[in-house]
């Protein structure tokens, strides 16, 4: 078989030409070299091909494809609206909703399915349903072979101080966290516990606790650790930036440590213990460096596996044998078809952002994963599903996957993150970009995340915004993965001070210092909301989110960010009065478990009883 996996296709994308600050071509909206950065000579040359000014780009092809005039995300109950026209951006463009980040997302959801009513160009959707780019798709939509990914991403870092050092050291309001009522429903839950030190973790495990600066257990923690210890399944869900990541790992870590097992390699390839999977390919580089960190200095063998590199390297490493694989679901569907990953080892399934995980768009790949021949019976493995947001029809669903789970809900399930002041300008499309303008000189020397809709929008506004000297990256679907990564970098270490990214950023991205998140196009659903806005005020730190609501396009998501916005005890702005009509009712916020156990309330922590009509 050859290694021909490629994410890359035909680039859709024209920005007005730009000057680079200053004229220096590593400045400004570029990405640098030399962080060790494997260079990609076959892409390269299509680089400068049709240069929107920023020196990086890749040629366009001829016509840009599918247009997602899709419907909204079936099984929601019309939340959200999925699809909905939002008209033309600044640049003229067209709408491309089923462009925007093709696959990471599986933006079929809620971003409504691209029916393929494109000119040309990359057409449509992609070949199957919520399949991602990360995968094997050898030839493209019009049959075309693509070209081979080489992109081979940098060395994890073995240096000690690196590898603990992308924690967010937590914040002022960190300890308002034990505030928060933490509902726990379910068989027999175990008993939280206080601290780390009372958790029974073994000794490597809480050194490295210890040395990545954790005093104490956020409350998903306190309940989950004991959850996974005891051989349970979860449905784990609290507030963004709350460490839900550690609060899965640190206990699958300590599992494999206390109950070691021998690494299997059969006839169906490398036999993991753990898979993870997770949304997008910056999330899973971010929970492999997250396993990696909890488990360093210790035998185990971590993998990770994601879209836009080269196959090659990924599958020697995870050839060797590894305990945890981390991944995107396409790729490790592939890894799985090309017989090189199989699941007659597992011990525990993880599907953090598990509500994006099971929608429309992803589905089929975990259907694929969970029902795979070689998968381990529900009842001999631990499933554990982990996310912000948890709509009810989505726990639905997620129950199939589940064996006699336990809920756990810190606070407002959907709850945006009280840490964030959220601020909204009513905009028109026309004012938006000098509205921009004012912002990012206001908060000038702060770090600031745009959202945008559209990939092509996120390159335009990046260019206009490296056209007045602000040092401006961005991050997309349609970038390569190695220009994905070097924006992120070239964030996270403040070379670049904003970052313009589609929804590929909005979910999981733990990014240091980011002060304000800019919504300068609104999402179309309020879990989208909620999770962009996390992007700041983590852990216990506070965070500015503004966003420009446009009564044109962003009427229908009025009810619900006025209920967010007063679950968060913050201002609705008089704007959004008698605007709309809540998509949500009762629970649909999943605040609950959709099971009803009576034990709800015998369970409660300290705090206050989250609020039911959620
Ligand atoms: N007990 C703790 N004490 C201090 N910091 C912590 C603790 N647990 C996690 N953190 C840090 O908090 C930050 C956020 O954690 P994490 O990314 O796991 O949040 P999350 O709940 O998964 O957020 P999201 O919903 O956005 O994915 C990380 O930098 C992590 O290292």
């Amino acid at each position: 078989m050859d290694d021909e996996w490629d994410d890359s296709g035909d680039v859709v994308m024209q920005a007005p030409p730009v000057q680079n600050n200053g004229g220096d071509d590593s400045e400004g909206h570029n990405f640098t070299r030399g962080r060790g950065f494997t260079s990609i000579v076959e892409d390269d040359d299509d680089f400068n091909k049709g240069s929107n000014g920023f020196g990086e780009r890749r040629g366009r092809g001829g016509g840009r494809g599918g247009r997602g005039g899709g419907r909204g995300r079936g099984g929601r109950g019309g939340r959200g609206g999925g699809g909905r026209d939002r008209g033309d951006y600044e640049n003229g463009g067209d709408n491309d909703y089923d462009n925007e980040d093709r696959g990471d997302r599986g933006d079929r959801g809620e971003r409504g399915r691209g029916r393929g009513r494109g000119r040309g160009g990359r057409g449509g959707s992609r070949p199957s349903g919520g399949s991602d780019d990360d995968g094997e798709n050898p030839e493209g939509a019009d049959g075309e072979k693509k070209a081979p990914v080489t992109y081979v991403p940098p060395e994890p870092t073995e240096n000690e101080e690196e590898i603990f050092s992308s924690t967010i050291s937590s914040g002022i309001n960190f300890d308002k966290f034990d505030c928060i009522a933490v509902k726990v429903t379910g068989e027999n839950p175990p008993r939280a516990i206080d601290s780390f030190q009372s958790a029974n973790l073994r000794k490597y495990v809480v050194e490295n606790i210890l040395k990545s600066g954790y005093k104490k257990p956020t409350p998903i923690q306190k309940h989950a650790i004991p959850i996974i210890m005891a051989g349970r399944d979860l449905m784990g869900c609290a507030q963004t930036g709350s460490g839900k990541t550690a609060a899965f790992l640190l206990p699958i870590i300590n599992t494999l440590l206390q109950d070691p097992r021998d690494l299997q390699t059969g006839e169906h390839g490398a036999q993991p213990q753990v898979v993870i999977v997770s949304p997008t390919r910056e999330l899973t580089l971010q929970i492999f460096n997250e396993a990696r960190k909890f488990s360093h200095g210790s035998v185990l063998k971590i993998a990770v596996a994601y879209g836009g590199t080269a196959v090659r390297h990924q599958g020697d490493s995870i050839a060797r044998g590894c305990h945890i694989l981390v991944a995107t679901p396409g790729r490790l569907n592939d890894f799985v078809d090309r017989g090189r990953v199989s699941f007659e080892s597992i011990r525990f399934v993880v599907l953090d952002e598990a509500d994006r995980m099971l929608d429309m768009g992803f589905m089929p790949n975990v259907e694929k994963m969970m029902g795979h021949p070689t998968m381990v019976p529900l009842k001999e493995r631990q499933t554990l599903m982990f996310s912000a947001t948890f709509p009810e029809d989505i726990q639905h669903l997620a129950g199939r996957f589940l064996n006699n789970y336990l809920f756990v809900a810190v606070g407002v399930v959907g709850g945006a993150s009280t840490d964030v002041e959220q601020i909204f300008f009513q905009v028109s499309k026309y004012e938006k970009q000098d509205k921009l303008k004012n912002l990012v000189e206001e908060y000038e020397g702060k770090r600031v995340l745009v959202f945008v809709e559209t990939k092509r929008n996120a390159d335009f506004i990046a260019a206009r915004l490296s056209q007045i000297q602000k040092m401006t990256t961005s991050i997309h679907g349609d970038r390569l993965q190695q220009e994905r990564e070097e924006a992120l970098h070239n964030f996270k270490t403040g070379r670049h001070c904003i970052l313009v990214a589609t929804a590929v950023a909005a979910r999981g991205l733990d990014i240091k210092n980011v002060d304000v998140v800019v919504n300068y196009d609104l999402p179309k659903s309020i879990d989208e909301y909620v999770h962009r806005i996390g992007r700041t005020g983590r852990v216990g730190n506070r965070g500015i989110a503004v966003s420009f609501y446009n009564p044109d396009t962003d009427s229908a998501l009025v009810a619900d960010l006025a209920k967010i916005l007063r679950q968060a005890d913050q201002t609705v702005p008089d704007f959004f009065q008698g605007g709309g009509t809540a998509t949500y009712t009762g629970n649909k916020y999943g605040g609950s478990d959709i099971r009803n156990f009576n034990n709800a309330t015998a369970a409660v922590d300290q705090g206050q009883e989250p609020d039911e009509e959620w």
